[in-house]
Order: C-alpha cells, then structure tokens, then sequence
C-alpha cells in the first residue's frame, strides 16, 4: 500500500445501524492493475465499492480515489471514476452511439462521433449494432457500451460490481480481454466478483472479505496464474491454503 495507490482504503470501518459491516478494511489498488475482491454473500463487497463511490458513509478509517475524499468531495471522485454495476443502467430508446454520447454529456467529457464509434468498436460492439437501439441488446452488448463510455472518460479507477454474472463464456472472455487492456491504459480495477475463474484469469490480486476485512490476499507472481480450485476451497473452508 501507498499513498500514491488510486484506490486507498486504510481502517474503514463503516456499519448500519448496529450492523457492522466493515470492520477495519484495508485495501490498496495500485495503478495499471486489477484486484479481485471476493467474499461470501453479505460480506461487504458492494458496500465497500458504494464507500469508494461516496454513495455510503463510514464511521472511521480512511478512503481515498487518486488522493480524494469521496465522503467530502463527491464531484472530483466521480470525475475519476467509472462504476460498473451488475446490471448496467442505459437508456433503452436510445442507440449505442447516442447512449455514449449522452453519458459522456453527462460527465462533461464530450467526446467525437468519430472517438464513439472508435470506442464501441475497441469495446468489440459489432459496427450494425452501433446504431440500433438498446431495447434488443444482450447483457454482454451493454456491458461493452458501458466499458466503452469508461474508456472514452479515461478514467484512472474502474469499480466492477458482478461484471461478469449472467454472461456466457465467451462473452466473459470478451470483456476479461477488455479489463486487460483497460489495465494496461493504467487504470486500477476493482472487480467484486463471484467469478473465480475470471479472477484467477486477469486479477493480480485477489483478496478475501471475511468478517468486514480482508482476511487473506494473494497476489500473482509473474505469468503465474491462480489455481481456482484452491479459490474454491477457500470459500468451502475459510482455510489459508490459497496460492499463487
Ligand atoms: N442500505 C443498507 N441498509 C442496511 N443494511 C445494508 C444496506 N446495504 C447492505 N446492507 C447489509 O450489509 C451487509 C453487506 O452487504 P453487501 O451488499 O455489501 O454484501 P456483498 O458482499 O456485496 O454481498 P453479495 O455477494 O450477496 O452481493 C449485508 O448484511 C446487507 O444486508
């Protein structure tokens, strides 16, 4: 962990009510790099992304997006990040072109008709589906119209939120490849995920919410990848049997 990490999470302890969801949380995302965050439902994966994005507020502990407190400097984080839900929220009367461009209005990061349908082609959108409306698109078309809106902001942090969850395989493999070179712009990932093999696939790091902190972190070592049926045993027993 350093200071200069985009995503900075130092002792964040954030709680409904009595509920304490996060307890203490520790994580770093350096830039150019993409981090798994995995954990078992209700562990606080979602939460911890809505803390980034300043949607909740924790109680104590540090967060910082590129040096920035979300919780006191809303404009300035969203500036710098794109946010990923499981369920991309676009407009269904518009078309895939009209979409971007609205979006990137929206973030008063207007781009050209040319840079668009650059992106959505980067993004793998097949050139017929550029102009079509949203109403027919699978979830794996939307998903590319949403990275493509996030490669065209530029952005330095991309949270992910079950990027992957109802995609085939191949769509899958898609949008991994996409993450790749997202990473490669120097982007640093956070990816929530229930998808193992994509983690062991593209992460180079992946780290285990349990009891509101990361209770164990691996991290991959050169070409190296993770063994996903040691991250499946981990989730059957808790265990630290877990490597890279
Ligand atoms: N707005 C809220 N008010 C009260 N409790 C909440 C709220 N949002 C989440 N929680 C609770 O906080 C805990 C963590 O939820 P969170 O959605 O962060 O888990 P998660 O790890 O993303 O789970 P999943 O894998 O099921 O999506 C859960 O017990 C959930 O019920």
């Amino acid at each position: 962990m350093t200071k200069t990490d985009p995503i900075l999470i130092d002792a964040l302890t954030l709680a409904y009510g009595e509920h304490v969801v996060l307890n203490r949380l520790s994580l770093a995302v350096p830039a150019g790099s993409i981090t798994a965050l995995l954990g078992g439902n209700g562990a606080g994966k979602s939460t911890t992304l809505s803390a980034l994005l300043g949607f909740t507020r924790a109680q104590s502990g540090t967060i910082r997006v590129c040096g920035i407190d979300p919780a006191t400097n809303l404009d300035e984080t969203r500036r710098r990040v794109a946010y990923l839900p499981e369920n991309v929220a676009l407009y269904e009367h518009l078309s895939a072109v009209e979409n971007a461009d609205y979006l990137l209005a929206l973030s008063g990061q207007r781009q050209t008709p040319d840079a668009i349908t650059e992106a959505l082609s980067a993004a793998g959108l097949q050139e017929r589906a550029w102009n079509q409306r949203l109403g027919g698109f699978s979830k794996g078309m939307r998903q590319k119209v949403a990275i493509a809106v996030a490669l065209l902001r530029e952005v330095p942090v991309l949270l992910l939120d079950e990027p992957t969850s109802g995609l085939d395989p191949r769509a899958t493999a898609d949008f991994n490849a996409l993450l790749v070179a997202v990473r490669a712009r120097g982007t640093a990932v956070l990816m929530v995920t229930h998808d193992l093999l994509s983690a062991a696939d593209i992460a180079d790091r992946i780290a285990f919410l349990e009891a509101g902190r990361v209770a164990h972190e691996v991290i991959a070592s050169g070409p190296e990848r993770f063994d996903v049926r040691a991250l499946h045993a981990r989730f059957q027993t808790g265990g630290e049997q877990v490597a890279a």
